[in-house]
């Protein structure tokens, strides 16, 4: 019955965008126009440097990524802007470390990585990426590196790098890890509003907001498609003394038993709602008059075999129900009304019955 409200898993969270947060795609289009400009500027300063072959790559690398946004605003496809981007700056970084390019200070864009890397990737993802490029930079800077790249950069400049890179990278992962579990937080509250504006408190059921809507929209399927469908009216007998006689905590178990048995002789596709104090509402879909005053016989049947426990004494219950199906362009308002009447109906027979809202009796 308390069922929980609805989690969000970790591997979700990029679906969700909490106000103020900078999408992926629009983080990656700002880098794009940034790093464009500047890689045309290098480019210009390798070619004046009389390297033409890193100044025509860093052009191809900027061509690349200026392709990457415009496809990306063409075809909003976010997963290959992520991944072409990624992939992009992964080897842009390599080329500047392994050429030692702007006489080898070209590396220190190489603090740029961790924090894109992390915000644009998914954590695991992040941390691949990070010790990945880190595990690079180290080989790169070893004496095996140092064999297959001759790179000129100097030993305290190489245990500068490692090191800080090594500090920055678990800073960022701290960070970032830290975000994401804000971000999280955030969902699960917004879920946990959502459910509770939706629900009642002691019974879990809908609540009659709730309810209506389920109702409406029942409703504007019933306009389109015909398919009747009909509504349950239930209230709990002389609830009045059992608050009176047992006091409100066994009233409120009173009320807790019924909902749960409502569930149980319910469909799924049935909504259940907590009308009112002791009164509840079921809506079901696609169903006639007949078969609904079935329904509701079964309900009051296994609602009147229940019992709660009041010290030691058993307590039962019993409900009374009035059926009502909708018909012909009749509105939800006059249906409730009719379903109303049944349960009045219902009350003044004696209680402990079913009542159909009979289409003769109660024309709209
Ligand atoms: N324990 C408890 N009592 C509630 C709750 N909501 C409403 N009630 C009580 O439910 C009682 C409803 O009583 P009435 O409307 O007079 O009806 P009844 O005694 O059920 O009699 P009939 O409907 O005519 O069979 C009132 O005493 C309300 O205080 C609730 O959430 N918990």
């Amino acid at each position: 019955m308390n069922q929980p409200a609805p989690r969000t898993p970790d591997a979700e969270l990029s679906q969700f965008r909490v106000k103020g947060e900078i999408p992926v795609p629009a983080l990656i289009n700002g880098l794009t126009c940034a790093a464009v400009p500047l890689l045309v500027f290098f480019a210009w300063r390798s070619s004046g440097h009389g390297d033409p072959l890193t100044s025509r790559l860093l052009l191809a690398f900027a061509a690349l990524l200026a392709i990457n946004a415009i496809v990306f605003l063409s075809l909003g496809h976010k997963t290959l802007q992520r991944r072409t981007f990624i992939t992009l700056i992964i080897a842009l970084f390599t080329y500047l470390a392994i050429q030692a390019v702007e006489d080898g200070s070209a590396i220190i864009w190489l603090f740029a990585y961790p924090p894109i890397i992390f915000y644009i990737s998914e954590a695991r993802v992040g941390i691949l990426a990070g010790v990945g490029g880190w595990l690079a930079v180290l080989f790169l800077f070893s004496p095996l590196g140092d064999m297959v790249f001759d790179s000129p950069y100097s030993t305290s400049f190489r245990l500068s790098m490692i090191i800080v890179l090594a500090f920055e990278m678990a800073t960022c992962y701290i960070l970032d890890q830290s975000r994401r579990r804000s971000k999280l937080g955030l969902i699960r509250l917004a879920a946990e509003f959502e459910y509770a504006a939706k629900h009642d408190a002691l019974t879990s059921l809908a609540n009659r907001r709730e309810g209506l809507e389920q109702l409406e929209t029942e409703y504007q399927r019933y306009l389109r498609n015909g398919r009747s469908f009909s509504v349950l009216l239930m209230d709990i007998d002389l609830f009045k003394n059992v608050n009176d006689s047992y006091g409100h905590q066994a009233g409120d178990d009173m009320i807790v038993l019924v909902a749960r048995t409502l569930t149980d002789q319910s469909r799924k596709v049935d909504t259940i709602a907590r009308w009112g104090g002791e009164e509840f509402l079921v809506l079901l879909p696609e169903t006639a008059l007949t078969e609904a005053a079935a329904t509701a016989e079964r309900i009051r049947s296994a609602v009147a075999s229940q019992a709660i426990d009041c010290a030691g004494k058993r307590v039962t219950a019993t409900i009374s129900i009035g059926v009502a199906c909708i018909q012909g362009s009749e509105s939800i308002d006059r249906l409730l009304q009719r379903a109303d009447e049944a349960l009045y109906q219902a009350k003044t027979l004696g209680r402990n019955r079913v009542c159909q809202a009979t289409e003769a009796l109660h024309q709209p």
